[in-house]
């Protein structure tokens, strides 16, 4: 029994785009997602988008153009909030912590625990829910995000191989343990003991071989990215790939920055390469 809610309903791009909300078990928050879903009768292989600081379920739906290519490749889109919202939600007034950045992991400290679990919200309530209410195929699942959606698309791909065929990122953060934004979120969320976050770092990940069923991981990375030497650092999920054997591919945009006129730009080569793979 699915308790989706349909909150508007668009045509677009030959398809069918939803915003919908429903409750999750894990927040214990209504949440907001899109769906775009192709015409026909299903059940369609599909991609999970997680986005960046201060997003919502709107700006990917919005801003990348990505339901032409999805269209094209008969693949279904599902963009969840990047964060538990509400007047009894904690939040911070930096843009970088609380609501709008959640950071894809389990908050354990105070004040962001009881709220804050968009780990197993996305691992958990929202495959529940978008495979319950959609004509999907669980079996044909892939995941990709920005920065700090791209990290949270290799963490959770990276440690759940059984629930994902493919993984990409744009611009991600590849070390919360290695940047400011990592360790600000990181120390807030799970507390100052640096081992809670191993598991939440997708370049420890790759040290540990988690996630050696992926053939490849693809991450498009802009040159002129104002965040890439203080924040994302590819480099570090490079060489840890080097040491481990894995295919970690880094293509480096020259001229290209964080926006999403980046993403809008490629979201089309990561759309085919995922279609490749489910
Ligand atoms: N200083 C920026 C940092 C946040 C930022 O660049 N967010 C990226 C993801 S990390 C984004 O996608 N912003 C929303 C958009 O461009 O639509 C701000 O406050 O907007």
């Amino acid at each position: 029994m699915s308790n989706v809610e349909t909150l508007a309903t668009h045509r677009t791009q030959g398809g069918t785009l939803r915003y919908c909300r429903h409750d999750s078990a894990s927040t214990g928050t209504p949440m907001k997602f899109t769906m775009w879903t192709p015409d026909g009768e299903g059940p369609f292989p599909y991609l999970v988008w997680l986005s960046g600081l201060t997003c919502t379920e709107d700006n990917f739906t919005t801003k990348s153009g990505v339901y032409a290519h999805a269209a094209r490749h008969g693949v279904a889109i599902v963009a969840p909030d990047t964060s538990p919202r509400g007047e009894g939600v904690a939040d911070d007034p930096a843009y970088d912590l609380g609501q709008g950045a959640g950071f894809y992991v389990d908050a354990t400290q105070a004040p962001w625990a009881p709220h804050f679990k968009m780990y197993s919200y996305v691992t958990q309530d929202l495959l529940e829910a978008v495979d319950g209410a959609f004509p999907l195929d669980p079996a044909r699942r892939g995941i990709f995000g920005h920065s700090m959606g791209g990290h949270g698309a290799l963490t959770i791909a990276l440690r759940n191989p059984e629930l994902f065929k493919s993984v990409s990122a744009f611009s991600p953060i590849v070390s919360p343990l290695n940047c400011p934004w990592g360790e600000k979120a990181m120390t807030a969320y799970l507390g100052p003991a640096r081992a809670a976050w191993w598991a939440h770092d997708a370049t420890a990940l790759i040290e540990d071989g988690a996630g050696a069923a992926f053939d490849e991981i693809l991450i498009d990375q802009g040159l002129a990215d104002s965040f890439l030497e203080n924040q994302l650092k590819p480099q570090l999920i490079e060489a840890a790939a080097a040491k481990a054997g894995r295919r970690v591919t880094v293509r480096r945009q020259d001229g290209y920055d964080h926006s999403y006129f980046f993403i809008a730009t490629f979201i089309g080569e990561h759309m085919a390469w995922h279609a490749e793979r489910l």
